[in-house]
Formats: C-alpha cells, sequence, structure tokens
C-alpha cells in the first residue's frame, strides 16, 4: 500500500461512555486497522478525578494508547470534551500530515463530539456509522438516515474525516489483552468555563435506560398499550428500565428515548428481558454482547431465541399477567 493511500485510524475515547460500548468500538477499530494495515492510536480523555480506562480488548500489537489526563476535565460538557479531544490529538502529534479517520464511540456525545472536531478541523462528518470502509484514499461510511427508515452511503476523500462507529454485529467477548505501546499525556490548556446547569424533574417515573441494570422490551409483538402496560408493570416491580423495539416507537407506544437498537440507544444490562421481540440484527445491535437476554416469543423459530440465554415460547398475554402475579405475591410475602 502507498503512504499517499495510508490512513491513520484514531480512536477518542471519551470518560462519559460505559465500557461496553468502548469495547465494541476498539474491536471494530481493531479490525480496520488490520485489514487495511493503518497505524492505530487511541486517545483516552479523563479528567484528574476520574478512573483510568484500562486497554482490555486484544488490541493489535502495533497500537499505541495514549492516556490524556487534564485536571481541569470536571464538567463534561461536549465542548470541553471537543476541546479537550482537539488538544491531545495535537499534543500526541498523530502526523496531520497524513489522513486520518478519527472515531468515537456511538451515542449522543460522541455524535456531537464528532461533529465539533469535524467543524474545528475542516474535516468530513460522517455522523453515527455503523460500518466503516477504507477504499484507497477514500472513506465510506454507512449510516441510517431519518431514524432507520432510509440507508446512506456517505463517500468522502477528505484528508480528515470524523465518525462515530456502532458495529453492525454484535462483537465477539473480547480475548484479553495486547497490551499496546501506552504513553501519558498530562495537558494543561484553556477548556471552556463550566456553564450552570438546572435539572429539569422528569415525567418518566421509570429509570432511563442509560446504566440500568435490567430492561424489560417489548416489540411489536405487544400490538398496543395494554401490552406495554403489562411490561411497565414488570419494570416498576423489578425495578428496571422501560424499552422497546424501532415499531414500537413508529406506533407511539413508548418514546423514542427508550428505543433500543441500531438507530437507538446501545445499552448493557445484566439482564434484558425481551418480549414479542423478533431479534433482527438492527435491534440486537444495541445490546452489549455482555448482557444476558431472556426472550419471550410466540414463535418458536423467532431468531431472538438464538441470542437469549433462557426464554418462554407462548402468548405474552398468558405469561406476562402470570410473572406480574407472581412478583405481586412475592413482594407481598413477609421477610
Ligand atoms: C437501518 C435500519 C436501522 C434500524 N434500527 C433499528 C433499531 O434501532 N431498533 C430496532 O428495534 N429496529 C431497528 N430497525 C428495524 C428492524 O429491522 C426490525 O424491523 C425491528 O427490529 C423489528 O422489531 P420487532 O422485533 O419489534 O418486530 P417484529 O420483527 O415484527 O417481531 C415481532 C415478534 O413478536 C412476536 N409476537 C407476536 N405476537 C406475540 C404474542 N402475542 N406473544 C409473544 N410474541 C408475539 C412475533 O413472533 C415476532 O417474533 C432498523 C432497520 C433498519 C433498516
Amino acid at each position: 500500500m502507498s503512504m499517499s493511500s495510508m490512513r491513520r485510524i484514531v480512536v477518542v475515547l471519551l470518560p462519559t461512555q460505559d465500557a461496553a460500548e468502548q469495547h465494541s468500538l476498539l474491536n471494530a477499530a481493531a479490525a480496520m486497522s488490520s485489514d487495511h494495515h493503518c497505524p492505530l492510536d487511541i486517545v483516552a480523555l479523563r479528567g484528574g478525578t476520574q478512573v483510568d480506562v484500562t486497554p482490555a480488548p486484544d488490541l493489535p500489537a502495533h497500537a499505541t494508547w495514549w492516556d490524556v489526563v487534564h485536571d481541569g476535565l470536571v464538567q463534561l460538557s461536549t465542548d470541553s470534551l471537543a476541546e479537550l479531544a482537539a488538544q491531545a490529538l495535537a499534543a500526541a502529534q498523530l502526523a496531520p500530515t497524513m489522513p486520518r479517520l478519527v472515531l468515537l464511540p456511538p451515542g449522543p456525545d460522541g455524535i456531537e463530539v464528532a461533529a465539533l472536531l469535524a467543524w474545528r478541523m475542516d474535516g468530513a462528518a460522517l455522523g453515527q456509522c455503523m460500518k466503516l470502509e477504507i477504499d484507497g484514499a477514500a472513506v465510506i461510511g454507512h449510516r441510517a438516515g431519518h431514524g432507520g427508515r432510509i440507508m446512506l452511503t456517505l463517500r468522502t476523500q477528505q484528508a480528515q474525516c470524523f465518525a462515530t462507529l456502532r458495529a453492525e454485529t454484535r462483537p465477539e467477548r473480547s480475548a484479553l489483552c495486547i497490551a499496546p505501546d501506552r504513553h501519558a499525556l498530562a495537558l494543561s490548556g484553556t477548556l471552556p468555563e463550566a456553564c450552570d446547569v438546572t435539572s429539569i424533574e422528569q415525567t418518566d417515573a421509570l429509570p432511563s435506560l442509560e446504566g440500568a441494570k435490567l430492561i424489560v422490551s417489548g416489540g411489536r409483538g405487544m400490538q398496543g398499550d395494554e401490552g406495554f402496560g403489562l411490561l411497565r408493570d414488570i419494570a416498576q416491580r423489578l425495578n428496571g428500565a422501560l424499552g422497546g423495539s424501532l415499531p414500537t416507537v413508529d406506533a407511539g407506544w413508548i418514546p423514542v428515548a427508550r428505543q433500543i437498537g441500531q438507530s437507538g440507544k446501545f445499552v448493557s444490562p445484566r439482564i434484558y428481558l425481551a418480549v414479542g421481540i423478533s431479534g433482527t440484527l438492527q435491534h440486537l445491535a444495541g445490546i452489549s454482547s455482555e448482557t444476558t437476554i431472556i426472550a419471550v416469543n410466540k414463535d418458536p423459530d423467532a431468531p431472538i431465541f438464538s441470542v437469549a440465554e433462557a426464554g418462554a415460547v407462548g402468548d405474552w398475554r398468558e405469561i406476562l399477567p402470570a410473572l406480574l402475579d407472581r412478583l405481586e405475591s412475592t413482594a407481598a410475602e413477609p421477610a
């Protein structure tokens, strides 16, 4: 491969991202770097009080890890993170003359920081991609548009490209660990001033998907509000969060903030109860490979059963009321 078509891959890890998302991105970036013989740098950002990220996934031997700490990074706003990322890219001297593909973890913070960096560095912003290819001097990004209703293919030759990447397939559980070439960088450049934050009380009584240890999730098979009412009661009993597939958001049964999948949220609970969900790749792409899936579906051949650790074949109309009764009677039993 000629140097002119060589592209450096730089992964920027944010302190606001959860470990499963970071590992999934690192696995995908490592595979791309090995396939295309591209240099790979990982820039892990954190404030002075945050714990550092251990380079756990199986990284290629040629990877370089930059542990970047800034004592002034207290407020984790996307403006501060973008500023720190820009300072880190300059300080780590990641050959700005070589074309770069800069990758951030998927999710709202990653998307915003990628866009801010593209704007600052006059590069191409490819948005939240499900797949990225390097074809000579070009980078090709595949991503969903209009909430997953159309697929976009974006091709750019720009030297600086910025994207988030959520891999299409569930990454393998990673084998630990090749320690990459590791450097520490302490930065002290000015960061944007902290702004006042006003908290707005949530109207939704259930916990949000972010950080939830248990998620009760429904699909098109729930057929409406009655089914989702039962799921909500079960989630409340178990102190879990409520989620759903894309069609349930389209139907207005749950808010878009609770959509799980490729064009929705990435979640990594310990347990994911999937009811009336068929288990398409686009839905499973939003669930960590570390999560234990329990499925309820009336179709024994539904693909969700091939990834579920336990399940029940049957109609939710029979299974869920019995489950709720059981939870209520257990709660009522004297301790
Ligand atoms: C680019 C792109 C992005 C996408 N992004 C997402 C995304 O982020 N999230 C997402 O979810 N989808 C996404 N999709 C859509 C995805 O392809 C599927 O259409 C969707 O995941 C299917 O949702 P579902 O499982 O709820 O519905 P279905 O596939 O229709 O499955 C319904 C299931 O319910 C079962 N069922 C029916 N009645 C009952 C009953 N009474 N009791 C028990 N089981 C019952 C059926 O057997 C069936 O398995 C995306 C698609 C594209 C092209």
